[in-house]
């Protein structure tokens, strides 16, 4: 019986440093262990400034008819992208962004009600990345996989029904829409779905699994010195994320350093996830990220993180794969790559390279 996304981590125990967070409103300066150097996170300060390049990611508008090219080049550039006139109804975008902003206001001991257990996928809690770092993340997150029912329960006696409808229906989108641009991008290469095993045996979306990760940056006394959350790259195939308005999200170019993402009213970012890396044998690449925070205005995002079935193996597209060559990367399952990032975190990809006989 494959394992299902919920129960990823049972037998995998996560134990995190601080197990909840300070009241960050009553703190007018940043304690120690808040307190991010280049030390805690080799590249905090690699940024020269953007405006320099004058480099920005791609806004690309769904309804052009060039729109699969753009979301290829932009994969194979940045690993990320905007999208505008993506379909999904402004008003789902707000009673997202309501619920979250209802969810991060409750008293903390409410919130610590639906506390995410050391074995769980689900539930209010610091980022499962927090345990790779020495200082703690200025930031507090809820992670919803599968169900929100039991949950919502706890937080809001009364009206958890409702935040359940408005969680179903932005779910319900996300998947038709990460499934579009996954095809998009897969098509600017010549890759439809007949060449795709699991997709052509699976109708619809029988063959995905998705996560929402809600986070909450409240604001900070010295931002430049804290850090929203760290430098990571998404398991997923790929990511689409919503923020406030308020930027924060910056993605790391090789030649650039750090880029911040303006937020867009109304649009989504899209990132390219480590198992769209490797379906793709490294030609989309999952990008590097993180969140910075703000001294006068809080921050929420909506992250989607949206993958395969459990027992859906993703390897490298035979059709990206020269002939003369083997696949840069080993079969796996969603499963079994987030264990490997649970242990060996940015690590994760490079450990199921294969390494190619000079
Ligand atoms: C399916 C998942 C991806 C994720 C770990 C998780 O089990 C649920 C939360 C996801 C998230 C969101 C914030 C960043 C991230 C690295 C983390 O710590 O939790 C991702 C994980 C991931 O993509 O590996
Ligand atoms: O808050 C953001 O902009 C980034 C969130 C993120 O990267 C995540 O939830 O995986
Ligand atoms: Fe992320």
């Amino acid at each position: 019986m494959p394992t299902m996304l919920t129960d990823v981590f049972r037998g995998h125990p996560i134990h995190l440093p601080h197990s909840h967070q300070p009241d960050f409103t009553s703190l007018r300066e940043l304690p120690d262990s808040y307190t991010w150097t280049p030390k805690d996170d080799l590249l905090f300060a690699a940024a020269p400034s953007p405006r320099a390049t004058g480099e920005n990611i791609p806004l690309i508008d769904l309804n052009n008819p060039d729109a699969a090219s753009q979301i290829g080049h932009a994969c194979r550039t940045w690993g990320a992208f905007q999208i505008a006139n993506h379909g999904v109804p402004l008003e789902l975008l707000e009673g997202i962004e309501f619920l979250t902003g209802s969810l991060f206001r409750l008293p903390v001991q409410r919130k610590l009600k639906a506390a995410r257990s050391e074995t769980g996928v689900s539930g209010y809690g610091v980022a499962r990345i927090a345990s790779f770092f020495n200082k703690q993340m200025w930031s507090e997150g809820f992670t919803i996989s599968g169900s929100p029912l039991n949950d919502f329960r706890k937080l809001w006696p009364k009206l958890h029904l409702n935040y359940c409808d408005i969680v179903e229906e932005y779910e319900e989108h996300m998947q038709k829409l990460a499934s579009k641009l996954m095809w998009l991008a897969l098509n600017s290469l010549g890759v439809s779905e007949e060449d795709i095993k699991w997709a052509r045996l699976n109708s619809d979306y029988n063959w995905a699994q998705a996560a929402l990760q809600l986070n909450h940056y409240p604001v900070c006394p010295q931002p430049d010195r804290a850090m929203g959350l760290a430098a990571h790259t998404d398991s997923s195939l790929l990511t689409i994320l919503y923020q406030n308005n308020t930027a924060g999200l910056q993605l790391f170019r090789d030649d650039i350093g750090w880029v911040t993402v303006p937020p867009v009213p109304g649009s989504l970012v899209v990132n390219v996830g480590d198992l769209f890396h490797i379906l793709s044998n490294g030609l989309f690449k999952s990008v590097l990220h993180r969140a910075r925070v703000n001294q006068t205005r809080s921050r929420l995002s909506v992250a989607f993180l949206w993958g395969p079935q459990s027992d859906t193996k993703i390897s490298p597209v035979p059709k990206l794969v020269s002939p003369f060559e083997s696949p840069l990367y080993r079969s796996v399952t969603w499963t079994e790559y987030l264990r490997t990032k649970a242990t060996h975190f940015n690590k994760a990809l490079s450990m199921i390279r294969n390494h190619r006989e000079e």
